[in-house]
């Protein structure tokens, strides 16, 4: 492999499976090497991790990287988002992480709203209308369940700010993550005091918002089992979603799909979201402006165990299904159905399996696809290229229901890991002085074929909303009927 042209710089995704580090040539963005180590998330009722195995993740992956690691000048850690790690005096975990797809906060999301204010109240004031995945309804649902935990937390962090903050040593977040807790005011870019006193919890047990393009802190001493050199730049990071937008160079106007444990559908926007209806969340991007959101729970792991229920490969699908399943194991997020579980309608004699795996990935994309229109600025042109990416973008049968459900022409970028390009552009960013966007968009990450425009099966799409609407009262029951 030739030498690098320019400085090494790290990016890293501590997404919900797994961590991924990259070290990527700054002036190039040639992945120069690879780690990846998994995690495991608690089945059951909760979805909860450790957090200290995503930094035995992280130092597995970077092992991986091998030399290059230490040679890396600047680092960044982009992370899932929402997650609730609390911290004791010493830093160490009191429990383990409340995860975003963990529904038991419902009851707390619902109340939350209602009392303080209502939806609008909501949407105007943090950009969103909090579900159960947001980390306000975390905490709610941690000082009701479990005080004594509660009251023993030293420090509240995201799982980002948990890892960069064992790299430097100082308790920093950014905007793109903490547009996620629904206790940052997206309104005055501040930690909102009001509904911070509503839910008990100090703000002086919250993080630092690092502002973009500032360095969060430096690598410190006595990490023998990092890779890292002391003095090592650390950027601030951000949500994954926001690191992918990064990644991509992404403008408005241009949708992205993500296909990973979560789905997600975003584009970028100068606008602050306000949604009322809850269904797109006003996020913050990691440079300045707005990252409007949609995502839903079940996605590539609600397919792949649909596909082993039925013995089958996941790209064995069969077409002409008039089955409807909605493959909301996890209980739902978009649509806001958090005590929902899996619904299969229309079942025949003649129905194959290959038909029935074909309708879970109809049932995933359909809900991703409902809030497409919804993240785009009013005057995007809706023919642009809808970006595929995450670890389902590779698949073929999620490349082509993508592509039957939107009837938009879609672009797959080769480059594989663009959270984890993200964060590296972050990083690239703190040592040239470059908006991250435009060092990926230097980089060609979001180079990749397009699939052409296929008419849009609008029959599917009318089947399954008609079911959903249908079913309405059996997939509104609560967490308790699961
Ligand atoms: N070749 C492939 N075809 C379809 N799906 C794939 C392929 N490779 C990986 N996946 C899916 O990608 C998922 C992991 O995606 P990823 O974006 O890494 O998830 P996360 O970031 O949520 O941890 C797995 O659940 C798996 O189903
Ligand atoms: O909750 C959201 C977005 O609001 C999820 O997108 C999480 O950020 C988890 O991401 P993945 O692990 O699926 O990438």
């Amino acid at each position: 492999m030739s030498a690098a042209e320019g400085p090494l710089v790290v990016g890293v995704d501590s997404s919900t499976q797994s961590t991924k580090a990259l070290v990527v040539d700054a002036a190039t963005g040639r992945v120069v090497a690879s780690g990846q180590a998994p995690h495991t998330v608690s089945s059951g009722d909760g979805r909860e991790s450790d957090p200290r195995q995503w930094w035995d993740a992280l130092c597995a992956a970077l092992h991986q990287c091998g030399e290059a690691a230490h040679e890396a000048a600047a680092v960044s850690i982009a992370g899932q988002q929402h997650g609730l790690v609390t911290l004791d005096a010493q830093g160490e975990p009191v429990r383990p992480a409340l995860l975003w797809n963990d529904v038991r906060s419902a009851p707390q999301a619902r109340r939350l709203v209602e009392e303080l204010g209502g939806p609008k109240f909501w949407a105007e004031r943090t950009g969103s209308v909090p579900g159960a995945s947001f980390t306000v309804t975390k905490w709610a649902w941690l000082a009701e369940h479990e005080p004594e935990a509660a009251r023993s937390v030293a420090a509240v962090r995201l799982p980002h700010d948990y890892l960069t903050e064992r790299l430097t040593g100082q308790g920093t977040t950014d905007r793109g993550d903490a547009s996620g807790t629904g206790w940052w005011a997206s309104a005055t870019e501040a930690y909102d005091e009001e509904i911070l006193a509503r839910v008990g919890l100090d703000p002086a047990l919250l993080p630092r918002v690092v502002r973009p393009g500032e360095v969060a802190g430096t690598v410190r001493d006595g990490h023998h089992d990092l890779p890292f050199s002391r003095g090592t730049l650390v950027a601030a990071g951000t949500g994954d979603n926001a690191a992918a937008a990064l990644g991509l160079g992404l403008r408005p106007g241009t949708p992205v799909l993500s296909l990973g444990t979560s789905g997600t559908v975003y584009a970028v926007s100068e606008h602050r979201p306000a949604d009322p209806t809850g269904t797109v969340a006003g996020f913050a991007d990691a440079r300045g402006g707005w990252l409007p959101l949609a995502c839903t729970l079940n996605c590539t792991l609600a397919v792949d165990r649909v596909a082993a229920l039925l013995g089958l490969d996941r790209e064995a699908v069969e077409p002409g299904t008039s089955v409807t399943l909605l493959p909301y194991l996890d209980g739902e997020r978009t649509p806001n159905l958090p005590g929902a579980s899996g619904l299969l309608h229309g079942l025949r004699h003649d129905t194959t399996p290959g038909q029935l795996l074909q309708a879970a990935y109809d049932g995933a994309v359909h809900a991703l696809l409902g809030a497409l229109d919804l993240v785009l600025d009013q005057d995007a042109d809706r023919t642009t290229a809808l970006l595929l990416i995450g670890g389902g973008a590779r698949g073929t049968a999620w490349q082509q229901t993508v592509r039957r459900l939107s009837g938009r022409p879609v672009q797959v970028p080769q480059a594989r890991e663009l959270v984890a390009l993200g964060a590296a552009a972050q990083a690239a960013g703190l040592l040239t002085g470059e908006d991250p966007a435009a060092v990926a968009r230097r980089w060609k990450t979001a180079d990749g074929p397009v699939l052409e425009a296929v008419e849009r099966d609008e029959a599917t799409l009318e089947r399954i909303s008609g079911v959903l609407s249908d079913a309405a009262p059996l997939l509104e029951r609560g967490p308790q009927n699961r």
